[in-house]
């Protein structure tokens, strides 16, 4: 009987098929790399952040598709497009029979939305993580609502801090002196004159990029228990990003300085700190940028180079030495992640395969580096 056409084969023939054609025969089997170079480490996180379904024109978890070929769903940008784009690139390389110097490993990792620290923080610590010989990383970016494509070697430090302001108590009818709430209030303007500061910085700047400046926004107010009682405690809590050329040491005596400043019994606590910023070089004499950015040059596609305005799991792996970019290959595309009605064209997410099928070949074949030894 002759043989059905691919698109009334059942898929599990079509994948037999696709594994008969990677030529694995002896003495020189296909499946070979070469085991002494680093490899490359294609990460992606799985996890999604929540939605508030009513501002939502489609189910987020439906995966809906109008008829000019957006589809709209939780994680379509951030990041299961990313994980679907390595699995689809990898697949297509396979098919061809291709095989590079240097093995492609992907990762699929919890956490990363609240923070990593069940994920890829405790993963990179780990032997199985330390057996992936990794050399190299791509995770995440973000899209570019321009033609270009936005790539990112570095990132702001995320500082979440609860400044505490105690005072003393008393009935809500009187001239108290020396409240939580004035000292507090005098800490969250201080804070906010550093916020429009660094606002006004980015703004008068046209080449500078949002993640090159200090953020910080107050994102918490607790405290009170009756509208007549002056409460001895109040607090705010505030989401600063810290930008990676920033002296984190003098960063934080500025913190004690503002507390300091609105008066006594008014401190900080840190909820979450990162004290370890690093850059991936993007300098033409560094082999794996060098691979990366030819490939676009390739391709005639322009690429920003900038810093992660927030975090990804991409610092927990420049922590430990690996060179990591950030990149998600959706330019023409609004900036939707952890947005109402995240999108993503089909054509955007076609074209990032391509892109990827053209990257790793490049990554994979980066000649022995000195670090490989
Ligand atoms: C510092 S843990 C928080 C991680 C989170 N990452 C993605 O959005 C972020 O807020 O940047
Ligand atoms: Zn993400
Ligand atoms: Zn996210």
């Amino acid at each position: 009987m002759a043989s059905k056409g691919p698109e009334d084969e059942h898929p599990s023939v079509t994948l037999f098929r696709q594994y008969l054609r990677i030529r694995t025969v002896q003495p020189k089997p296909d499946y070979g790399t070469n085991p002494a170079l680093s490899s490359i480490l294609l990460n992606s996180h799985t996890d999604v952040v929540p939605v508030f379904k009513e501002h939502w024109s489609h189910d987020p978890f439906e995966a809906f598709k109008d008829s000019e070929g957006y589809i709209y769903g939780r994680g379509t940008q951030d990041m299961k497009c990313v994980s679907i784009q390595y699995l689809e690139a990898v697949r297509r390389l396979k098919v061809e029979g291709h095989c590079f110097p240097r093995t492609i490993h992907m990762t699929f990792v919890p956490d990363e939305e609240v923070g990593g620290h069940h994920g890829m923080e405790l993963f990179v610590q780990r032997p199985e993580f330390q057996a992936l010989r990794a050399g190299f990383a791509l995770d995440e970016g973000l899209a570019n609502p321009t033609d270009a494509f936005s790539v990112f070697y570095s990132e702001r430090s995320s500082w979440w801090v609860r400044v505490t302001s105690t005072g003393r108590p008393g009935h809500g009818s009187r001239f108290i002196e020396d409240t939580a709430a004035e000292k507090l209030h005098k800490v969250v303007s201080l804070i906010l004159a550093f916020r429009e500061k660094e606002r006004q910085r980015l703004q008068s700047n046209p080449h500078m990029k949002e993640g090159a400046v200090t953020s910080v926004n107050l994102t918490k107010l607790e405290g009170g228990v009756a509208y007549n009682v002056v409460p001895a405690t109040m607090s705010a809590g505030f989401d600063f990003r810290v930008a990676p050329d920033v002296d984190l040491k003098a960063f934080e005596e500025q913190l004690h300085a503002w507390c300091q400043a609105a008066g006594e019994g008014v401190t900080f606590e840190f909820v979450q700190k990162w004290m370890e910023p690093r850059a991936t070089p993007t300098d033409d004499s560094d082999p794996w940028w060098a691979a990366f950015s030819r490939v676009f040059k390739d391709m005639n596609l322009t690429l920003e180079a900038e810093i992660f305005p927030a975090t990804t799991d991409s610092r927990f792996l420049r922590a430990v030495g690996i060179p990591a970019l950030g990149f998600s290959p959706m330019n023409r595309t609004p900036v939707l992640l952890h947005d109402h009605n995240e999108q993503l064209h089909e054509a955007v997410f076609l074209r990032g395969i391509d892109i990827y099928t053209h990257l790793l070949p490049a990554l994979a074949s980066v000649p022995a580096l000195p670090s490989d030894s």
